[in-house]
């Protein structure tokens, strides 16, 4: 759930390398909790964008506010403290253990021993690594998933409000990468943190974002919720990237909401009803098990009701 506040602002950005221009002229808003997913082709100025947020790399042009303030007037360790940083090869100092590579910015921070130990236990519980079993461990000792699990708990130590991720799981396996992605998408639900998060797997994307940036030569293509993206595509290059003209996909993503064409107010009794926020082949399924009755598509915070019967269903899904 977002709580639409303004948590990162960014204001006509630009930023050239030399002759390249990575981003150009760039404005968004995220508000806090959100969870933000970047997507596009390689080279498309992604992970400069997100360097911008943090300040790795400076704008050469344009403005960012983080919670209203530029960030250009807020001294970099301290940005970087609220801001938390995870890369694809997790980061972490070798020679070090997993406790330490943890506590580096909490003995920035100058917290005591106590508050350290209990944060170290806390996030690695929090990224689902027994601390008993893990603390003393080097990076070397854990496999690729936990590498990046402790990437993560390191992370969120100083607890900042914004968690930035750059293809984090890229170097995971399949099975582990989808355990991370639940588990990821778990932490930000219960911490409310605001994530912006690069990748280049479309399903990733869609599965893990609220809201999804498609990025192309250094500009926003389209930025928003699934739904938009599938139903309302802004260009040939969104429609084409997200491969729109596959029935497939639609079905996989779109949710039951996207069905209705007209809400109608709640009355008596919704014995087959389903969520809004369903996917469409729930949708289906409920059809085919009981196809005399209609499906009631149920949106909670309304208290809206539609309905979807399996002989309009082909017809609609078609039409969208
Ligand atoms: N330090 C730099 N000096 C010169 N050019 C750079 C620098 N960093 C990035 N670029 C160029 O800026 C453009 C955007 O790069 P960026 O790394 O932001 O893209 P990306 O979308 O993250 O790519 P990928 O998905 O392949 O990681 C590219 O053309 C890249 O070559």
């Amino acid at each position: 759930m977002t709580n639409e506040q303004p948590v990162i602002q960014v204001d006509n950005i630009t930023k050239k390398f030399g002759n390249v221009e990575a981003v150009r002229e760039t404005s968004f808003t995220v508000n806090a909790g959100e969870f933000i997913t970047i997507l596009g082709t390689s080279g498309s100025g992604k992970t400069t964008l997100l360097k911008m947020l943090n300040r790795l790399i400076e704008p050469t042009s344009g403005a960012i506010y983080i919670d209203g303030e530029n960030t250009k007037d807020v001294n970099v360790n301290i940005l970087r403290r609220r801001i938390g940083y995870v890369i694809q090869q997790h980061g972490l100092f070798d020679h070090w253990t997993v406790e330490q590579n943890i506590a580096t910015v909490c003995n920035i921070l100058k917290w005591d021993k106590q508050k350290t130990a209990q944060r170290i236990d806390e996030t690695l519980r929090l990224v689902q690594l027994d601390p008993a079993k893990y603390r003393k461990r080097h990076p070397h000792q854990l496999s690729g998933g936990e590498q990046q699990r402790v990437g993560i708990a390191r992370a969120l130590a100083a607890d900042p409000k914004i968690l930035l991720m750059d293809e984090p799981f890229g170097a995971i396996d399949a099975v582990n990468r989808a355990k991370l992605q639940d588990e990821l998408k778990e932490i930000q639900k219960t911490t409310g943190k605001t994530i912006i998060f690069v990748t280049h797997d479309i399903d990733e994307a869609l599965k893990l974002g609220n809201r999804t940036m498609l990025f192309k030569d250094g500009k926003i293509q389209q930025f928003d919720n699934k739904n938009e993206l599938f139903l309302h595509p802004q260009n040939e290059f969104v429609g084409d990237f997200l491969g729109v003209s596959k029935q497939l996909s639609k079905w996989r993503y779109l949710s039951a909401k996207s069905l209705i064409k007209q809400w109608k107010p709640v009355g008596g009794q919704l014995n087959n009803a389903i969520d809004a926020d369903a996917i469409v082949a729930k949708v289906v399924e409920r059809l085919l098990k009981r196809p005399a009755d209609p499906v009631q598509v149920v949106d909670r915070d309304e208290n809206k009701v539609g309905y979807v019967r399996l002989n309009e269903i082909s017809e609609m899904v078609g039409a969208i």
